[in-house]
């Protein structure tokens, strides 16, 4: 139970350290309380809460694993590496494509009830 109870601390430095250091992790907090705000507003159904949901926690999810892999790049390649600039962009483009998905199914949720 110790253990249990010490791993969600560990997970919620990695959030705090996230949601200190990552700007673009507190603009993702930001568009997960306008979403939030949003559906409360509009009064969307269940069925859209779960896509509205599981958008979020796919945007903060890749954002997180961004930032893991970055710190894990400047760890093992501080000086400058061609593989190792490839291995951020990449990670940069996956944020990227979970963001322009979610905003599309946020899209599709949220102007036709305006
Ligand atoms: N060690 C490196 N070798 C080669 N290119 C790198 C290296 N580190 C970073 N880069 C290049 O610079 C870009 C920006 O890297 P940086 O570490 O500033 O990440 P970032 O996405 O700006 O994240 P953050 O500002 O949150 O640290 C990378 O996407 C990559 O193209």
């Amino acid at each position: 139970m110790k253990k249990l109870i010490e791993g969600f601390g560990y997970a919620f430095k990695g959030l705090g350290y996230a949601a200190s250091t990552q700007l673009n992790f507190r603009i993702h907090l930001v568009a997960m309380l306008a979403a939030i705000g949003l559906g409360f507003y509009l009064h969307i159904s269940t069925a859209e809460w779960c896509w509205i949901i599981a958008c979020i926690a796919a945007v903060l999810i890749t954002e997180l694993l961004n930032t893991a892999i970055e710190i894990l790049v400047d760890l093992v390649s501080p000086e400058y590496n061609v593989k190792a600039g490839h291995i951020k962009d990449v990670s940069a483009a996956a944020v990227l494509i979970t963001a322009i998905f979610a905003a599309i199914i946020g899209a599709i949720i949220f102007i036709p009830k305006f």
